[in-house]
């Protein structure tokens, strides 16, 4: 269409102010550091924002020190972790010996039984509660292992592969000397289930969301529950036939209002993990009542927040022809006599 060969629209620029989010550019270094290692209390070493740090700025991006490519994925089951074992072995002769030493300064997750049994192998052990994935393989990333958890995070983290290289970005402001964390979980669940998901991890979560007293807790539990469930709901909703009859706009109107309550309830529990999943969704529902303007400009706040994830990645080219179409509709409907 004549909107993607004229390239992208440029944004009206009273709608967002993206200041923050231009401060980021993945194929800079980034240096001076923007993080310390430090003993944080109670969970080991951590890392530390040495500076203020804005919605969408780097904290760090590191290559792997370690690459494995995986055996076959077993449906249920995972990977052969000692075919994993082997190969992260063969890679870790490879390196020189401070990397090999870096690796195994590393905090591994086993139980002291495990320790004792023949064979026992120190290196399999902090490669699998320290390597994400990375591409079709597995990697291990010595500085990024040092971020801690938190349920309530203040930054994110994803592979970005066309530079070879899993970025962390502050998904909220973040003060000087402040922890920089990140989630080691799934966190649209209680604290009970969460706790349940960190115990592989060894250890019993203390961030804000889990200390707080009892009914700031259960308050927690709730709104977690109810944008899970909202969630469910206006994923299934948003890929159903729409209906143009009077009842059918009347609920288009309603799931409209209900998909902005969510972007809005996710960000009062700050969980800026899901932001662009909901900007996505309000985009969708406020284009179905033909809201362009709304739906534009939750579009782009998605179309944003994936930038700043992954600028090449397949969601975020998604989100960038769609808001690139809604700002063609929205322009049509100002042409319209
Ligand atoms: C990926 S490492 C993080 C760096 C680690 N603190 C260190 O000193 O190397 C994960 C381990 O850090 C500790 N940890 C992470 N988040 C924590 C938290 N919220 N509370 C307590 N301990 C935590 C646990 O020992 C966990 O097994």
């Amino acid at each position: 269409s004549s909107v993607t060969s004229k390239g992208f629209i440029p944004f009206p620029h009273h709608q967002f102010d993206s200041r923050s989010w231009n401060s980021q550019n993945p194929s800079c270094s980034g240096s001076p550091l923007n993080y310390v290692v430090l003993p944080s209390l109670g969970k080991g070493l951590g890392v530390f924002a040495v500076r203020a740090l804005e919605v969408g700025d780097i904290v760090m991006q590191e290559a792997p020190a370690l690459l494995v490519h995986p055996p076959p994925f077993r449906q249920g089951m995972g990977y052969n972790v000692t075919e994993v074992g082997i190969r992260a072995r063969a890679a870790f002769e490879e390196l020189s010996e401070d990397a090999q030493a870096e690796i195994m300064s590393l905090t591994a997750y086993y139980r002291p039984a495990e320790a004792r049994l023949p064979g026992f192998d120190l290196l399999k052990a902090i490669f699998s509660s320290n390597a994400y994935n990375t591409g079709a393989d597995l990697g291990l990333f010595p500085k990024i292992a040092r971020i801690n958890h938190s349920c309530r995070p203040n930054a994110g983290y994803s592979w970005n592969a066309a530079i070879g290289k899993r970025v962390v970005y502050a998904s909220r402001k973040i003060g000087e000397g402040e922890e920089i964390t990140v989630s080691y979980i799934p966190l649209l669940l209680s604290v009970s289930e969460r706790q349940k998901r960190l115990d592989p991890y060894g250890f019993k979560c203390g961030c804000d969301a889990c200390a707080a007293e009892e009914s700031a807790r259960k308050a927690g539990d709730r709104r977690r529950r109810d944008i899970r469930d909202a969630f469910n709901q206006l994923e299934r909703e948003s890929i159903s036939d729409l209906v143009n009859d009077k009842a059918g706009n009347k609920k288009a109107q309603q799931l409209a209002r209900q998909s902005a309550k969510l972007a809005h309830l996710v960000e009062e529990e700050q969980l800026p993990d899901y932001y662009a999943k909901a900007s996505r969704l309000a985009a969708i529902f406020h284009a179905r009542i033909q809201d362009w303007e709304q739906a534009t400009r939750w579009a782009q706040k998605s179309y944003e927040l994936r930038r700043m994830a992954d600028a090449e990645s397949k969601e975020t080219k998604e989100m960038h022809a769609l808001t690139n179409n809604l700002i063609a509709s929205w322009n049509n409907e100002g042409a319209k006599p």
